[in-house]
């Protein structure tokens, strides 16, 4: 069986692809993803193994891209195998890596590299001709055309463009000839020929299932026939508005008139081979045409219909008794020559273009696939059609690699065609193609001829080792088979669907044992942490404690020295308040100087006339006068200590005055003092509360943790006694391995431990 697929990526494709080139082993191409991690390339398997062929074919620029400035030395040819691809001015690769992200060029290996200049048959010899002729020796082939659009890959495949007369004619303009045709064509050829004379005319032996086949009864041939008159009378009303719109545009070339039975390349090989083929033998060639949109299979050989609200059929994905997939209700059609394929092509790509129109498809992705069938009829018998029947585990969840696992196993070989164009407005997207390319060339299949048993695929480490020896997974070589990351990883978890069963079964049960290892492990490292965090929060407690104590104490101090001063101050107070009395008593007392010495004055005086009086009336007697005098030096005696006396008064007054002075600053700064201490007072006050709050706070903390450490060891103890003593039921492998994998208790440890480093970093973060 040769199958041909056009996987055509764009838009949101392209942006999936640029983490498939960080992270290899969970590659977003997820048809692929599975197998790139089974095998390395550089492995051998008994001598015939051999890895995927992954081939870059580079087109031409058109005459608009070489005017639009597009070749800018992007693509460099190193060797027949190494290109290098430098990152234009502007293009996204090169502005990160002006910012230090990433390189500017990136190098690359292919099996083989076909340049601009290379033609398509020079392309098809090199690539795909000896698949062509392994097929006709009854082994399967796929070979899958990849790029961003516009890269080449439908000039590659087909040969041709269909959709517009301007394409048509543009290939002549590159080619000189209206007829160059593309691998899939060239492939048919190669089959005809080989078949030369030996077709089975009949359609009465139909492909049914995978690989078996199906004898028609009459009816069910007429329906046969009718069904495929019916779709080639699809292309002439194609042909009828062909012409219709050729004579409109006046061009030259024409869809009719493309015919691959006049191509010639060299024949030699086939017709020696087909020399060895049982003469006897005749072969009947089914096709069949149809494409994957959003994991939806379409049949590409039943009309679109036209009307926009109803939708077309999905067609299903089964398999046969021996586990191989196949579509259901595909449309096999029986054909006769060259031609007669190229116009199932044409119907299919019409049928395309139609759904992808009503569908608005250009920005999602879309992998058609053109699928012949070789019967090779011996007698009575049909040899030669079904493939190998073993029992496979089915493939993940991927119409794609669910329908070519036998190719992908090793019944068969894939080539992989990475298309690019050379532009520099499209680098960046040609750079995710190239990165996507080296993942795939990961994939490695296994030719295995031997036995039924043997076609099994292997399960092989990185190092190309088998994992297991006598049944028995070796736990280094899971290590480094299974990194814990996709042993954890419920939903990128590497795709083991395709290893034997038994083998799987082991490595199931290998890995449950390992899981459960790893929980016990993060159990107890758990409580470790547990532990150790309780320690570090009790230590924390008790470092707060202390720092409060310490706090207490100072405050308590300075309260005290507080205290002492204000007393002080009260009692200076009340000092200078008691002398404030004392000063104001004077000041009422107080008589001037002035006054006083009047006063004296007189009452002097007032002697001195009372004196003459009683002279004037004694003046007979003489012994009066030393009295007189005796009087005058006492009064003067008396004056002068009273003049001592009121300046002594006075002086004290001038002293009590500065002193009030004194006094009163002393007051003010007092004041003043107390207003700052009280506010000091006040602010300790607050903190004082604020830590007696975290105190509380941190100690529910503590009963909190002391709980749930109690509840792991319970945990513990269960998981342990599990353990022992149970095994899990087996509902499905699948869901056993999903359910071992995921670790629900992962979850709220981490949270725990979350939310106890947050309450640990704003305490430090807080601590007054
Ligand atoms: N090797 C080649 N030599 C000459 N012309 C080529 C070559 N490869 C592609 N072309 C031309 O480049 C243009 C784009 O090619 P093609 O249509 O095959 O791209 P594509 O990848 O199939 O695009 P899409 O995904 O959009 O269908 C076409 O005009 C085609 O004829």
């Amino acid at each position: 069986m040769t199958t041909t697929i056009d996987l055509t990526h764009e838009g949101t494709v392209l942006v999936a692809m640029e983490s498939t080139a960080y992270d290899p082993h969970h590659t977003v191409l997820p048809e692929l993803s599975g197998l790139s991690s089974i095998t390395s390339q550089n492995e051998s398997v008994d001598g015939c193994e051999q890895q995927l062929r992954v081939f870059l074919r580079v087109r031409p620029f058109s005459k608009e891209e070489l005017s639009n400035d597009e070749d800018q030395g992007c693509v460099v040819f190193e060797s027949a195998e190494t290109a290098t691809l430098h990152a234009p001015k502007g293009s996204a690769t090169m502005k990160s890596s002006e910012k230090g992200i990433g390189q500017p060029v990136h190098k690359f290996s292919f099996t083989k590299i076909f340049g601009p200049e290379s033609t398509q048959a020079e392309f098809f010899d090199g690539t795909i001709k000896s698949q062509v002729q392994d097929f006709l020796h009854g082994k399967n082939a796929l070979v899958f055309s990849y790029g961003v659009t516009n890269a080449g890959k439908t000039h590659t495949i087909q040969g041709m463009e269909y959709r517009t007369l301007m394409m048509v004619t543009l290939i002549m303009d590159i080619t000189g000839s209206s007829k160059d045709p593309g691998i899939l064509p060239r492939a048919f050829d190669t089959v005809f020929r080989h078949i030369n004379g030996r077709l089975y005319d009949q359609m009465d032996l139909k492909p049914y299932l995978n690989s078996d086949v199906q004898k028609l009864d009459t009816d069910q041939l007429r329906m046969e026939r009718s069904a495929k008159t019916a779709l080639f009378s699809m292309l002439k009303e194609d042909s009828e508005s062909t012409r219709t719109s050729r004579s409109r545009n006046s061009s030259s070339s024409s869809f009719n008139s493309l015919s691959f039975s006049g191509v010639s390349y060299d024949q030699t090989v086939d017709s020696a081979e087909g020399a060895v083929d049982d003469v006897q033998c005749v072969y009947s060639l089914w096709v069949a045409y149809y494409e994957i949109y959003n994991e939806q299979v379409y049949d590409l050989l039943q009309p679109v219909l036209s009307n926009r609200t109803k939708k077309r059929v999905a067609l299903r994905l089964s398999e046969d008794s021996a586990g191989n997939s196949y579509v259901r209700e595909l449309r096999w059609i029986n054909i006769q020559n060259a031609e007669e394929a190229s116009k199932i092509l044409r119907v299919g790509n019409k049928n395309r273009s139609a759904a992808a129109t009503k569908m608005n498809q250009s920005s999602s992705r879309s992998h058609s696939i053109f699928s012949i069938k070789l019967m090779r009829i011996d007698g009575a018998d049909v040899q030669g059609i079904s493939e190998a029947k073993n029992s496979y585990i089915p493939f993940r969840e991927s119409k794609l690699t669910r329908l070519f696992q036998g190719v992908f196993c090793g019944r068969g070989r894939a080539s992989m065609i990475v298309n690019i164009n050379q532009c520099a407005s499209t680098y960046d997207e040609t750079l995710h193609v190239m990165k996507f390319s080296a993942v795939a060339k990961e994939v490695v299949q296994v030719i295995q001829p031997r036995s039924l048993e043997s076609l099994a695929p292997r399960l092989l480490g990185r190092d190309g080792k088998p994992l297991l020896n006598n049944g028995v997974l070796a736990s280094q070589a899971v290590d480094e088979y299974i990194s814990d990351e996709e042993l954890l990883d419920g939903d990128e978890e590497a795709d083991m669907s395709i290893l034997p069963q038994e083998e799987l079964l082991n490595l199931v049960e290998s890995l449950r044992a390992k899981l459960l290892a790893e929980r016990k492990k993060n159990l107890m490292q758990e409580i470790q942490i547990r532990r150790e965090m309780g320690d570090a929060m009790m230590q924390q407690i008790m470092e707060v404690e202390e720092c409060h104590s310490r706090q207490m104490a100072d405050l308590k101090e300075s309260y005290e020295e507080k205290m002492d001063s204000t007393f002080e101050m009260y009692k200076e107070a009340l000092k200078e308040h008691a002398y404030q009395c004392a000063l104001e008593k004077l000041e009422e007392e107080y008589v001037p100087l002035d006054e006083r010495v009047n006063e004296l004055e007189q009452k002097q005086h007032g002697s001195a006339s009372v004196y003459q009086q009683e002279n004037s009336t004694q003046t007979d007697q003489p012994s009066t006068e030393g009295t007189d005098s005796e009087r005058f030096k006492l009064l003067y005696k008396e004056k002068c200590a009273v003049e001592q006396v009121c300046a002594e008064k006075q002086e004290l007054i001038g002293s009590l005055e500065k002193r009030i002075h004194e006094l009163n600053e002393t007051l003010q700064e007092a004041g003043d003092s107390y207003m700052e201490k009280l506010a000091e007072v006040q602010s300790l006050q607050n903190r004082l509360n604020y830590q007696e709050q975290e105190t509380e706070h941190l100690q529910r903390e503590l009963a909190e943790r002391s709980l749930e450490l109690r509840g792991v060891k319970e945990d513990l103890a269960k998981l342990t006694h599990d353990s022992i003593g149970q095994s899990r039921p087996k509902r499905g492998l699948l869901v056993n391995i999903k359910e071992s994998m995921s670790t629900p208790s992962s979850g709220n440890l981490c949270r725990t431990i979350r939310k106890s480093v947050r309450t640990t970093s704003s305490l430090r973060k807080n601590p007054n």
